[in-house]
């Protein structure tokens, strides 16, 4: 049933994931409320707001890791996501990554991707199995895009930073999911890995569907084409970077919030 609903085809144009009137609460505090959010096969979306506005919340829910107290979350138009577990949503396509990068830090950079590699085997068999020829394209195909072949044989936990969080993004997407959620993917970075990352965004873009949550305003203005912002746990505004960089509402809730890179 999982595997069906997982494997329908994307309808270009189509809306991927559906959120209406969401709300979350811990304890009585409403972390979202009356949240309404869509996302369209292939979009590349910026999720910003103000600390506390409620990004990792709504990321949180679309996985599985928070249940909504009100309203739903539809994926793929039929899949209500309220009612699956996290692992789930996994497999029906939704891969998520938060901010720290966690590899394998003893196994090379190939072992990392092989190992994360859709299959039905487990962690250790898929690490002692031959990869088929088929694999080991794939396993290729994700190095180049990465960025990471020259560094194949290396141990994860020899790279840089920057290589790290590219390493488990390619992971992820060795899950070959339809949705990414990514924490915060540029951060800590140099100003060049940075460039790479977004370069990388827009490359998976063209086959998978990413939301960002980001606080790099140098970023988000570089790279993003629709933005969401979010404050006090609902959608404020959505739009261009241009449209968003000039609404008075916005600038109002960032004033005197945050230190912005490059602002
Ligand atoms: N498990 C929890 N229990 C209680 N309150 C929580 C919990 N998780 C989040 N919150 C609260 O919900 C609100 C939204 O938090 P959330 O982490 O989603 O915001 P955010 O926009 O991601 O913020 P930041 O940019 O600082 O990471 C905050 O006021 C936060 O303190």
């Amino acid at each position: 049933m999982l595997g069906q609903l997982a494997e329908q085809q994307p309808v270009p144009g189509a809306t991927i994931l559906s959120v209406k009137g969401l709300e979350v609460s811990f304890d009585g505090f409403k972390a979202l409320r009356n949240l309404d959010f869509s996302l369209a096969y292939g979009e590349l979306r910026f999720l910003i707001g103000p600390n506390g506005a409620g990004k990792t919340t709504l990321l949180d829910v679309i996985c599985g890791k928070v249940k909504p107290s009100l309203g739903h979350v539809y994926f793929k138009d039929s899949i209500d996501l309220a009612k699956h577990q996290e692992h789930q949503i996994a497999q029906l396509g939704i891969g998520r990554k938060f901010q720290a990068p966690s590899v394998f830090s003893t196994l090379t950079v190939f072992e990392n991707l092989a190992l994360s590699m859709k299959q039905k085997r487990g962690l250790l068999s898929a690490l002692w199995a031959k990869t088929t020829s088929e694999q080991r394209d794939r396993l290729h195909q994700r190095l180049a895009m990465i960025g990471l072949q020259h560094k194949a044989k290396e141990r994860a936990g020899s790279l840089s930073h920057g290589e790290k969080q590219w390493l488990e993004i390619g992971m992820l997407l060795m899950q070959e999911p339809d949705l990414l959620l990514l924490d915060e993917p540029a951060a800590g970075m140099t100003d060049s890995e940075t460039e790479k990352t977004g370069e990388l965004l827009h490359q998976i873009a063209a086959n998978q569907t990413i939301i960002v949550v980001e606080h790099d305003m140098a970023f988000v203005r570089q790279f993003a084409k629709t933005v969401t912002v979010l404050h006090e746990g609902t959608v404020l505004r959505e739009g261009t970077m241009q449209d968003i960089q000039n609404d008075e509402k916005v600038a109002e809730v960032y004033l005197g919030r945050r230190v912005e890179r490059g602002a």
